[in-house]
């Protein structure tokens, strides 16, 4: 992509390319300054729904995929290409610093992060060492690459939570009910307060990784904590998150927390330190906004599966999610959790055009 294929009022002006990228609608809207559009990107923009994604994994396990540098490089540029979305998100995994301190892991697909031993004991604990930004070289070359690449638009990255990832290591892989994790974070709280401790260190030494080799934002991936009540994520959750929202906060980049089903969590993701809150699709941003209370962004929340609707269905519910959006003092325009694999790629790019276009028009009159 070139910089000059940017939607209006993204052009590169006079800027050099870090002042064009600090002063994009992105991160603008995290920053809950005026935008002239209302900035979109998806979360799993890069994946399964791209055609051009497919072909070039084909043959290639996703951890793999993962570790090399051209192939991330050119996975996290295929969405910005074909549909312009105003940032980019590195292609990688919640479980790649996992994998990288040597925990036995594969993605399997359809299913998602299995462990092959998983971590129950205070014996396993040991396996999980600190990560060196030596054990991950490959993203911080993939990123040197991919932010010269980008221009203008900013670079996403992102760690999974340290609730998320214990969930993936407790059970061995995807569960619907967590009911080991949660036996152990009721049983043995010790053990759990030290689990999470050190998955929050984990998660922060991937995030400055990701910083220092030049993410303009970062996303922490809680995606399974609203199976948690409030009091319950209060006490044994937010101090490992917050941990990792406060080891960042030196960077001054935005830092987004989101997760599935936490409308009523909202609050408390916002109180764990983060400056933006996503939001999934059970809660209107009007309502999120409230909950969340003043100081943050919001970023969210349309359905994915709205984009297997007509498209006029697609431009209802957006116009529903700008509408909610209306007044707030930053916005990010996203899905309410990933892209479905068999979503129509061109469905996604109608959408941020939409969303693009009408935003415009709403917008003040303030010219970024
Ligand atoms: C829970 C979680 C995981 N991984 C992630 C989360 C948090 C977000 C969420 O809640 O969805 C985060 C993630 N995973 C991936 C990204 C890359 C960037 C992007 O969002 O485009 C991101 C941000 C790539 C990926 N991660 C994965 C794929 C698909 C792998 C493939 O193409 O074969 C991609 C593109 C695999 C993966 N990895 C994981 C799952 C559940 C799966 C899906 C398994 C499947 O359905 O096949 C764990």
């Amino acid at each position: 992509m070139s910089a000059n294929e940017r939607p209006p009022g993204q052009q590169q002006t006079g800027l050099s390319a870090a002042g064009a990228t600090a002063d994009s609608a992105f991160l603008r809207a995290c920053r809950r300054e005026p935008v002239s559009h209302t900035p979109v990107w998806f979360m799993r923009q890069a994946g399964r729904s791209l055609p051009e994604y497919r072909k070039l994994r084909e043959g290639i396990a996703m951890l793999d995929s993962c570790t090399r540098p051209d192939l991330v490089t050119e996975i996290t540029l295929q969405p910005v290409r074909r549909h312009r979305v105003d940032a980019a998100v590195f292609y990688s995994d919640i479980v790649v610093p996992l994998m990288a301190i040597g925990i036995d892991l594969d993605i399997k697909p359809g299913v998602g992060p299995v462990v092959e031993r998983p971590i129950r004991t205070r014996a396993d604990l040991e396996r999980l060492r600190p990560l060196d930004p030596d054990d991950v070289k490959y993203v911080t070359e993939a990123i040197g690459a991919l932010v010269g690449e980008l221009g203008a638009t900013p670079l996403v990255g992102f760690a999974g939570a340290p609730f998320t990832l214990a969930s993936y290591l407790i059970e061995g892989g995807p569960s619907r009910n967590h009911e080991h994790t949660k036996a152990l974070m009721y049983g043995d709280p010790a053990f759990w307060a030290a689990l999470l401790d050190r998955l929050a260190d984990i998660a922060t030494a991937f995030l400055k990784v990701q910083i220092e080799a030049g993410a303009s934002a970062v996303q922490l991936f809680d995606s399974w904590a609203g199976a948690l009540a409030p009091a319950d994520y209060r006490r044994s959750v937010l101090p490992a998150s917050s941990k990792v929202f406060a080891a960042v906060a030196g960077y001054g980049v935005p830092r987004i927390h989101y997760g599935v089903g936490t409308g009523e969590l909202l609050g408390l993701l916002g109180e764990a330190g983060a400056d933006v809150v996503g939001v999934d699709w059970r809660v209107p941003l009007d309502e999120a906004a409230r909950r969340v209370g003043p100081g943050k962004a919001l970023q969210g929340n349309l359905d994915p599966a709205v984009l297997f609707a007509p498209r006029a269905a697609v431009e209802a519910k957006a116009d529903e999610v700008l509408e909610a959006a209306r007044g707030l003092e930053g916005h990010i325009f996203n899905l309410g959790h990933g892209v479905l694999p068999s979503t129509d790629p061109d469905a996604l790019t109608r959408l941020v055009e939409y969303v693009h276009t009408q935003s415009a028009s709403r917008a003040p009159s303030v010219k970024v």
